[in-house]
């Protein structure tokens, strides 16, 4: 293995439907036009990654079923050791954890012997939702394990996006702030954001040096169940050959799912206007994209935490199948 300069690496953090796809199809885009070659690592819950398309032609490694936090970090060093291959070399990587991944995981395996010459953290960039954080920073909205997996993920980042800044109400900017100063370090910036946007500067610059990183040490770490043998109760369900859907009702079905989903995603076939389009669930909202590929086959991801999957089943099969029957 011929290990040239170390790869520019960054690790895209934050929740569920944050918007870390969003943040890092703007960084693509930016090092396409400076003419550097980036390559990626995507790591899904569900099996398949409804978002491929979007980064056709670029080289990138899918870690799928799985979430880099508990079950794969030994999966991901493997697949590091793709890009320190002469012929895969890239000029700089972004890695998107799970939205329940924790980044000091990703950073564990980046900080491997094996690998730390081949790779320099830049940054760990996490992304916060803004109009969902003080419900799921609330004891009485939210359970311990979504709290504890944010305030892991917000305590080891060295940028934090407030993103979806166009959802939330002035008044609660304020106490939005104070419980997120109580959780990041107070050298860490806070830019706020709609549609990820902020200066590519400022997400590029290089916030960390290698010698700062400690793992293992911090308070939050000490709760981190290492028990790999645990059950997750982040989960994905995967409903496959969906059939054609009115997209009023299919929106009205998502916007009414219990709040122990998430986050859905998926690729289904409207009846009207009929083509096969992408959706995302995040946030409540609902946005809809016609497909360049009409052949994809189609499939709902619902992520969630404790969700009861049989339910969620059967009102899916009662509002899409039976009254197509009907
Ligand atoms: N209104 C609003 N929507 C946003 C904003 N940023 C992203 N979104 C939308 O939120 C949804 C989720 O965004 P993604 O970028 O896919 O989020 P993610 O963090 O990659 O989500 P996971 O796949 O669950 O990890 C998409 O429909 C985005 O278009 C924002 O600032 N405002």
């Amino acid at each position: 293995m011929t290990i040239h300069k170390k790869i520019p690496t960054y690790i895209l953090s934050g929740f569920l439907g944050s918007g870390k796809t969003t943040v890092l199809l703007k960084m693509l885009a930016d090092f396409k036009t400076r003419g550097l070659k980036p390559g990626i690592v995507l790591n899904e819950l569900g099996q398949v990654n409804v978002e491929g398309h979007l980064f056709k032609g670029e080289k990138m490694l899918e870690m799928l079923d799985g979430c880099i936090c508990c079950t794969i970090q030994d999966d991901l060093r493997e697949e590091l050791k793709f890009f320190l291959q002469e012929e895969n070399q890239v000029d700089v990587l972004l890695i998107e954890g799970t939205g329940v991944a924790n980044p000091k995981e990703i950073l564990e395996a980046l900080t491997d012997p094996r690998l730390h010459n081949g790779f320099e953290t830049q940054s760990v960039i996490s992304l916060a939702d803004a109009s969902k954080f003080l419900e799921y920073q609330s004891i009485f909205s939210s359970s311990r394990e979504i709290r504890e997996m944010l305030n892991e993920q917000m305590s080891s980042t060295t940028l934090i996006l407030l993103n979806k800044m166009d959802l939330i109400q002035e008044k609660n900017k304020d106490k939005i702030y104070k419980k997120l100063r109580k959780l990041v370090k107070g050298e860490v910036k806070i830019f706020e954001t709609v549609y990820g946007n902020v200066s590519l500067d400022e997400l590029l610059k290089k916030r960390m040096s290698t010698v700062s990183v400690t793992l293992g040490e911090s308070e939050t770490n000490t709760h981190h169940h290492h028990d790999h043998h645990h059950e997750h109760p982040f989960k994905a369900v995967k409903i496959e050959n969906i059939p054609a859907v009115e997209r009023i009702r299919f929106e009205k079905w998502l916007k009414k799912l219990p709040e122990s989903v998430l986050r859905a995603k998926g690729m289904v076939q409207l009846a009207s206007p009929s083509g096969l389009y992408q959706f995302q669930f995040a946030s409540k909202e609902v946005e809809m994209e016609r497909m360049e590929d009409q052949e994809c086959s189609t499939c709902l991801i619902l992520i969630g935490y404790n969700m009861p999957v049989d339910d969620l089943q059967t009102s899916f099969q009662k509002e899409f199948l039976q009254t197509l029957q009907a």
